[in-house]
């Protein structure tokens, strides 16, 4: 049997091939939040560089945020026994947060987005090419359904995508990546893992309920996380609402209902 570090390397690379994110003479800045995902990216990075026959450099970066208790002193260490060159930024965007955010509210979102915009001047600072974030595939499931449930968008999380501003490219070597087995890796390999609630803030209350959604479909349809997956990559523009897209695509007559068989073929299925 495939082992976990085998299984998640191989996605790596079907993602790599699908959605050419690392390229030869590539400088990624690798961004660590201390969380067992960012941990396993940038280890399994380092796995795949040794795989493959074209090069790229990295550069772990973490933005200490000014949570207080937040262990900079034990991301040091790590990255400093594991050879990595590295950088840890301090900007306090949670005296920000805690002064903008109403009592009772989130800080998630308004926290992410200053440590994206500090982030992304880093890596010009830095000279990187790309930006490596950790989401996984779960990350775009939920996403997905976050954004039809909440926000009346069809969206979810490219894989690579450019910024607005044409400065940063960002991208997301994990998404084919199961949440279960990157978490399983992060125990097995020891990571120093942070948690991520030191901020204190509420949970953010619509992911939970997309979380908690997903088991009970789960409950009935085993492969629906694979599905919802499948859907993000075969996308049939002529038979939505959008009229931008209007005359894109084939005609081949009403959606597939569920249970006519046309939902899922093996090429859409993306499996381990
Ligand atoms: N403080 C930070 N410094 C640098 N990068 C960060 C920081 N916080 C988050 N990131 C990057 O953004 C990604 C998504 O952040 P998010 O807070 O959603 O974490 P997550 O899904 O729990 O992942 P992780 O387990 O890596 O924390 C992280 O995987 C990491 O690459």
């Amino acid at each position: 049997m495939a082992s976990l570090q085998q299984t998640l390397l191989r996605q790596i690379s079907r993602a790599n091939r699908r959605f050419g994110l690392l390229e030869d003479g590539d400088k990624i800045m690798v961004a660590i939040s201390g969380g067992k995902d960012s941990w396993a990216m940038l280890h399994l990075l380092r796995e795949y560089r040794r795989m493959v026959p074209f090069s790229f450099t990295w550069v772990a970066v973490n933005l200490d945020q000014g949570h207080p208790g937040f262990p900079v002193e034990v991301l040091r260490e790590y990255l400093e026994r594991e050879g990595h060159e590295h950088r840890i930024v301090h900007v306090d965007t949670y005296s920000v947060v805690k002064r903008e955010v109403p009592a009772g509210k989130a800080y998630c979102s308004l926290c992410s987005r200053l440590r994206r915009g500090i982030l992304y001047d880093v890596a010009v600072e830095l000279g990187c090419t790309k930006i490596a974030l950790g989401h996984h595939r779960d990350d775009l499931i939920e996403t997905l359904l976050l954004n039809q449930l909440y926000a009346g968008q069809l969206k979810a999380m490219a894989p690579r995508l450019r910024s607005d501003d044409g400065r940063n490219t960002i991208i997301r070597p994990l998404i084919l990546c199961e949440e279960r087995d990157v978490a399983a890796y992060a125990i097995e390999q020891g990571f120093p893992v942070v948690p991520c609630d030191l901020c204190g803030s509420q949970d953010n209350l619509r992911r939970a309920h997309v979380r908690q959604l997903l088991v009970q479909l789960e409950a009935n349809n085993p492969d629906v996380r694979r599905s919802l997956l499948a859907a993000a990559g075969n996308v049939k523009p002529s038979h939505l609402l959008d009229a931008r897209l209007q005359g894109e695509g084939d005609d081949d007559g009403e959606a597939a209902g569920a249970g006519d068989g046309a939902l899922l073929s093996p090429q859409m299925l993306v499996r381990a």
